[in-house]
């Protein structure tokens, strides 16, 4: 059942960017959904949007990363920019002429799918109370959409960075027959302890924040926002690189008044920045599902009939590209048919959001070869 009406509060981070946007969708589920830790959530939201031959081209869908949304990018120039707007459109690397392009929310997500933020049975915000999430619960939660808006029709390919790349490889990993191929940037197949280490930095600063409340906050009118803030400027590091801050802010002061390093004002900015757009309950069930995700744990022989491109990025200082390298490798040896590409970028991990030229490169090469292998 479609809805188009958002039935829950609009919370104050979601505001920032314009949410709900005019052509964001609705999934209601009414059946129970299991988690991985036995806990049921008693029904679904899946917020997603939908762009280009809607019914008609190869359906795309593209997973976002952490803190992600659907709004991948804008319906019509009135719009607000979604987050690879110059890589998705008419015309662009993933054209719009050819393809029906699906995003969504994930499941425990902060703009408009089930999380944290929904109503519980009793009819107050989950808050603390939402179960532990997986992320191949995100991704089975993903499937009921995705069969919902393409029914037994084309099979889609599955694009994703960062953590959308980790769905890519638990919805492949449980649906490998519903799909043409996917790609991943940088992603790896495993969290590593470098990894988990900046989450647990980003985690202990929310939870030690006192407006936290274990997590029950949204009705008390006071965020953790400083804690929230410290996260995301601790991550952000990990999303650059040293090279990238050198060229951006080298040694230079805000303003000659005060004394405050660029780089310095910049992590304050990005952490202020994210405070206006993101929960920091979902921030915490979503960080703890990217750390203990392991694909090794799963049967990955069930992987063996999907083309599987792995994309690592030079200057990615948390997923080097050597560890991304290492994870093709293992998969390889494993039977899997994995194509290798190496995104060329200075940008650190966040170079797939904004290196638009190498980036948009890759993606036209994964498309052309999927449609020649769909031809052929
Ligand atoms: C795949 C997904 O779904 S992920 C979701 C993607 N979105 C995000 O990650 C949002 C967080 N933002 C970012 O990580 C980055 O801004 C990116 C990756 C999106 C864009 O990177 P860039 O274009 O290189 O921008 P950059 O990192 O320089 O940041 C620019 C912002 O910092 C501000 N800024 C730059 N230098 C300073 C400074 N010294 N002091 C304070 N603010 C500064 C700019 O004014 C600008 O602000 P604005 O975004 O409000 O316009
Ligand atoms: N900067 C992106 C990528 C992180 O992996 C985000 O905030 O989601």
């Amino acid at each position: 059942m479609k809805m188009t009406k958002y039935p829950y509060p609009i919370w104050p981070w979601q505001l920032s960017q314009g949410f709900p946007w005019p052509r964001l969708q609705f999934l209601r589920t009414s059946d129970p959904f299991r988690l991985d830790s036995g806990d049921v959530l008693p029904e679904l939201l899946i917020a997603y949007e939908e762009w280009g031959q809607i019914g008609k081209g190869t359906p795309i869908i593209i997973f976002h990363a952490l803190t992600g949304d659907s709004h991948v990018t804008r319906h019509t120039y009135q719009d607000s920019a979604g987050w690879w707007d110059n890589l998705v459109g008419f015309g662009k690397p993933i054209d719009l002429h050819q393809y029906h392009v699906i995003s969504l929310n994930v499941l425990g997500g902060a703009m408009g799918s089930t999380g944290p933020h929904s109503p519980a049975e009793d009819g107050h915000p989950y808050g603390g109370r939402f179960p532990k999430l997986s992320l191949f619960d995100m991704a089975r939660a993903a499937k009921i959409l995705i069969d919902a808006v393409l029914g037994d029709r084309d099979k889609p390919l599955v694009i994703g960075g960062s953590m959308g790349g980790m769905m890519a490889y638990a919805y492949a990993m449980l649906y490998p027959e519903t799909l043409r191929g996917i790609l991943t940037i940088g992603s790896p197949i495993w969290h590593s302890p470098w990894a988990i280490a900046f989450h647990t930095v980003g985690r202990q600063a929310i939870m030690s924040d006192p407006y936290f409340n274990g997590g029950n906050y949204y009705l008390t009118g006071a965020y953790p926002s400083q804690g929230l803030a410290l996260a995301r400027m601790a991550d952000m590091i990990s999303y650059q690189s040293p090279k990238s801050m050198e060229t951006k802010f080298g040694r230079l002061y805000q303003t000659p008044e005060r004394d405050e390093f660029q780089i310095t004002s910049y992590l304050r900015y990005q952490g202020q920045k994210l405070v206006r757009r993101f929960d920091a309950n979902t921030y915490i069930r979503i960080t703890e599902a990217m750390d203990r995700f392991d694909l090794r744990e799963g049967d990955l022989s069930k992987l063996r009939n999907v083309p599987v491109w792995m994309v690592g990025i030079t200057s990615d200082q948390l997923y080097p590209y050597d560890e991304i390298r290492q994870h093709a490798n293992i998969l390889r040896d494993a039977g899997i048919n994995v194509r290798f590409e190496t995104l060329h970028s200075p940008w650190g991990h966040d170079s797939f959001l904004v290196d638009i030229v190498p980036m948009g490169k890759i993606l036209r090469r994964f498309l052309q070869v999927m449609s020649h292998a769909m031809v052929n």
